[in-house]
């Protein structure tokens, strides 16, 4: 088992990773390997190889093979569930080396790393439950010469692909849930953030996953990406990502092989906030909602909808909240907001803060780069004067902007609150539960949070309305998705077929 890493230094040269084929590490070889630089620190912390097709295509082949001669379905799901429990003990026996890693290419805090991989050791012990407890239906009232059966069975080979915000938690709510339903899979996570990925197919092979389960082929969205949701050999994508690269994986599946599709795309999610709620803790979840993770979080509370008898005071009190944080080195165990993941991710947010104003929007806190003589940061920007036409109030930004929309009726917030093309998740702060209630009825997102915002468990489904995706992943509702089910009609006795 590798050593624990200290914290609190970088390395001092960069982790060379291989990718992942059938239960072995396979080195770079002659291939080129794109090097990570920390987004704190602006220093090389990990080279990644850039995959080929023909690589890819050894991983899909080493899945299908491992997928048709059941090694895996076929154990039940008592031997697949034992598996995925081991592995849930070997994420946290190394739970520092994964989060230093996810830290290092990421840029998020450390603190808040190690938080993560606990949550994702728990998804592989909730999922091992789910493992065993995948079952059908029977049907005894078809009359007395038909018997009918109703069963689940793996859909297959699945392509997954994540992004870089939450590398291995979003990959965590997803592998050992396909793993559960015995499907087997190939990950291609994303470009700038591939170390996490590369560390759970080892972990998953020491805890007894059978080769070929699981590959994991690294590089580009653009070269290896696109190949994968071409992939004739693919039965279920499983993307996450930008509406705008979902769209292609609709495409390139209806190009292909209609593989099934799971989208769990963008979101521009609001926080509605009612006068009568508790404003200081409301203030607090609103300020958590949009700061956490840089506001690089698909879920981010990026609208503020607030009463708007109470919009100028709550604004201060935001306001206050975010002037607090600690903004910084993410490998400092008391940082809050780490760095901004990716140099053009950085531009954007810049962008729509410039042109933000520019649109007549008022900036009143934030939206300043930090000047820590390396890396890339930038302080939670609020703006006020914001109309619902503009760009800042439509677009998902990801990253730490908030836009303050006020209202005067429950009508008027609703309204406000599904005035978009996405249905993510929405968060509702009151003390009234009639208010509450018919908050979380009449907004259409996917994840909704009473009274608290970006809350999580492996129990609750994750997935969107409208162009925030398809499916649901994660608890009961996310494995049934890797499944497909089928009809068995069974004769009792004997009868014709003509009804003679
Ligand atoms: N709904 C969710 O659960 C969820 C969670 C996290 C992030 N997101 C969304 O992800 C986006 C940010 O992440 P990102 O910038 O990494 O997104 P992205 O769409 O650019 O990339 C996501 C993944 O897709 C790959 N990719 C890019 N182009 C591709 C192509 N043509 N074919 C196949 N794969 C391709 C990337 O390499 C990466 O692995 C935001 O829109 C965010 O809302 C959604």
């Amino acid at each position: 088992m590798t050593q624990a890493l200290t914290p609190l230094s970088l390395p001092p040269v960069p982790r060379e990773f291989g990718f992942f084929v059938d239960g072995k590490v396979v080195p770079a070889g002659t291939r080129d390997l794109s090097e990570r630089r920390s987004p704190a620190h602006d220093v090389p912390v990990t080279r990644i190889p850039k995959c080929t097709t023909a690589d890819l295509d050894a991983a899909v082949a080493a899945a299908r093979r491992a997928f048709e001669d059941r090694r895996w379905s076929g154990l039940g799901g008592a031997a697949r569930g034992a598996v995925l429990l081991r592995a849930a003990a070997l994420i946290r026996a190394r739970a520092e080396e994964i989060a230093y890693f996810e830290t290092l290419e990421n840029g998020k805090p450390i603190a808040q790393a190690r938080g993560e991989v606990m949550g994702c050791a728990d998804m592989f012990d909730y999922a091992s439950g789910l493992a065993r407890s995948l079952h059908g239906d029977s049907f005894n009232n078809l009359g007395d010469g038909l018997f009918g059966l109703v069963t689940r069975e793996p859909v297959g080979v699945v392509g997954l692909i994540t992004p870089w915000n939450f590398p291995f938690l979003i990959l965590c709510e997803r592998v050992p849930y396909i793993l559960a339903s015995g499907c087997t899979l190939v990950v291609k996570p994303s470009e700038v953030t591939s170390a996490t990925t590369l560390l759970l197919a080892e972990i998953l092979t020491e805890a007894g996953l059978p080769d070929g389960c699981m590959n994991v082929v690294t590089g580009s969205g653009s070269s290896i990406g696109q190949a994968l949701i071409e992939h004739m050999d693919v039965d279920m994508l499983s993307f996450t990502g930008s509406t705008a690269v979902g769209r292609r994986c609709v495409e390139a599946a209806g190009r292909s092989n209609f593989k099934k599709l799971g989208l769990e795309l963008g979101g521009k999610n609001p926080q509605i906030v009612f006068a009568d709620a508790d404003l200081d803790d409301a203030a607090d979840g609103v300020a958590f909602g949009i700061a956490f993770n840089a506001g690089q979080c698909c879920v981010s509370g990026s609208r503020l909808i607030v009463e708007r008898s109470v919009a100028e005071a709550f604004a201060q009190r935001v306001q206050a909240k975010l002037a607090r944080l600690r903004i910084g080195d993410p490998l400092d165990e008391t940082t809050q907001v780490g760095a901004i993941t990716t140099a053009a991710q950085h531009d954007i947010i810049l962008g729509y803060i410039q042109s933000g104003q520019e649109d007549g929007a008022r900036l009143i806190c934030g939206g300043e780069v930090l000047d820590t003589g390396e890396g890339r940061f930038i302080t939670p920007a609020v703006f006020t004067d914001v109309t619902r036409d503009m760009d800042l109030a439509r677009d998902e930004v990801f990253g730490p902007v908030l836009v303050i929309l006020p209202f005067d009726t429950l009508d008027e917030a609703i309204e406000i609150a599904n005035d978009t093309v996405y249905g993510l998740a929405a968060s509702v702060w009151s003390k009234n539960i009639d208010t509450a209630l018919t908050v979380t009825r009449r907004v259409r997102a996917g994840r909704f949070w009473v009274n608290t915002t970006l809350a999580g468990g492996p129990e609750l489904p994750l997935g969107g309305f409208r162009q925030s995706g398809w499916g649901r992943e994660a608890g009961v509702y996310g494995v049934e998705e890797y499944t497909q089910i089928k009809s068995v009609h069974v004769e009792i006795g004997k009868r014709t077929h003509w009804g003679e």
